[in-house]
């Protein structure tokens, strides 16, 4: 459905976005993650033709370009502040852009705005700003749906309701993609990771490929933990330890045993053991910069 080929990105002469590509297909949910300043919301509006870029996105064989933007018409976002004239109502908001009044109605009340929604949305407060930005994205049953930080200001319900909506639209086909800083929030929808570092594009995985993948480190207990350090460290392979217990890589497990069996260290302990989502995007990012393989 949208393909994005080798696209890079510049604001004024600064590069931003460097060599990305990558697909979106019906029913996919892409969490897009990375650090602050990564290039989440500038690859949001290159997609949304908002920036200068070359490199090619097409939206169902239709070419996006900064002036071309026809393709666009089945594609809902909320990029940054959600656009919302203050001195209209939400309702009147909602209906500058919904092409049916019963699609809107069923917004209103499945994010359950229907108590503030004829009232002027300049007294709206920041999570009531967010849920009518997240209804006008979701107007007119788009194919795919752009949403940066759209948890933000949300109350734990409303979470939970624009979580519930996001499985229902992606069940129906269409597809989104969606930054956030929530990893655990993101984790509860997401289909596909997209890992972005300084305008790079460093993992674009189905999530339970990018977790089995990049989950695993071992766990090694010996009866010699000093003898285990010397001999580790003499053939160079990297570990952490912990008192007695030090963990490792799983691609060095079979070297590690025959370097300890060479020596007679026996093993009390070799057993995988998984990281959390949060830890395997701060390992690659830690590994990006060139850093070690510590955890928290
Ligand atoms: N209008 C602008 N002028 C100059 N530089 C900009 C502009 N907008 C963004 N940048 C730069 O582009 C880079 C990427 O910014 P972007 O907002 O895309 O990051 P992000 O991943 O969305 O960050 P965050 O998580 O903080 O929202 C940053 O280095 C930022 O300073």
């Amino acid at each position: 459905m949208l393909v994005v080929q080798n696209i890079n990105t510049y604001i004024g002469r600064k590069q931003i976005i460097t060599d990305a590509t990558f697909e979106i297909h019906p029913g996919n949910i892409i969490g897009l993650i990375g650090p602050n300043g990564a290039g989440k919301t500038t690859l949001m509006k290159t997609i949304l033709g908002l920036t200068k870029f070359d490199g090619q996105i097409r939206l169902n064989q239709t070419t996006v370009t900064e002036n071309q933007h026809a393709a666009l018409a089945n594609v809902g976002a909320l990029i940054e502040h959600p656009a919302i004239y203050p001195f209209l109502t939400g309702q009147q908001n909602l209906a500058l852009y919904a092409h049916d009044p019963a699609d809107c109605r069923r917004l209103i009340a499945k994010l359950e705005m229907t108590t503030y929604i004829h009232d002027q949305a300049k007294g709206y407060s920041l999570g009531m700003k967010q849920k009518l930005g997240i209804a006008i994205a979701l107007l007119n049953d788009p194919q795919l749906v752009i949403l940066d930080e759209p948890m933000n200001g949300l109350d734990v319900e409303a979470t939970i309701g624009v979580r519930r909506l996001i499985h229902q639209y992606a069940a129906q086909g269409t597809a989104f993609l969606i930054s956030s800083h929530i990893l655990s929030e993101l984790q509860k929808v997401m289909t596909h990771a997209i890992l972005i570092n300084h305008g790079r594009i460093i993992v674009d995985q189905p999530i339970a490929e990018f977790e089995q993948l990049h989950h695993q480190a071992y766990r090694l207990h010996t009866e010699n933990s000093q003898l285990t350090v010397k001999l580790l460290s003499r053939h160079h392979i990297q570990y952490t330890l912990d008192g007695d217990t030090f963990q490792v890589n799983p691609k060095d497990i079979f070297e590690i045993q025959d370097i300890l069996s060479a020596q007679h260290v026996h093993l009390k302990e070799l057993t995988p053991i998984s990281s959390s989502f949060e830890q395997i995007v701060v390992q690659l990012l830690n590994q990006q910069r060139g850093g070690d393989q510590h955890h928290d």
